[in-house]
């Protein structure tokens, strides 16, 4: 389990770093496009699991709905402050 602040933390890290095999690399390699897509279909995914499937299974689409909204603000040059300035 980890907290949002270490998930960005780990992303931003891969990103620098770009290991073999990381989804995170990838992502970003596709572009903004590609990521706004992808955090389209979870945010769906997410409000049908609320809707029809129950509290676990919208846990785990929120939780893919956040990992992508990561990968969207390290797409775009984004830290957290400059985030959580708007909150
Ligand atoms: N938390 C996540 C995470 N949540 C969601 N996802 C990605 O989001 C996709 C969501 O899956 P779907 O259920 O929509 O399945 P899918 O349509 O088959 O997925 P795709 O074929 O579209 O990739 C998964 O395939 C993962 O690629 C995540 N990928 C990585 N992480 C974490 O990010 C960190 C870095 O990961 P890597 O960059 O892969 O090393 C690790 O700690 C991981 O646990």
């Amino acid at each position: 389990m980890k907290t949002f602040d270490e998930l960005f933390a780990e992303l931003s890290e891969k990103a620098q770093t770009r290991p073999e095999g990381s989804g995170t690399v990838r992502q970003l390699d596709a572009g903004v496009h590609a990521i706004g897509k992808k955090l389209i279909e979870e945010a769906a995914e997410s409000w049908m699991a609320a809707e029809h499937e129950g509290k676990d299974a919208t846990a785990l689409e929120i939780s893919q709905l956040l990992y992508h909204a990561q990968v969207l603000m390290i797409a775009s040059g984004l830290s957290l402050e400059d985030v959580y300035t708007h909150l």
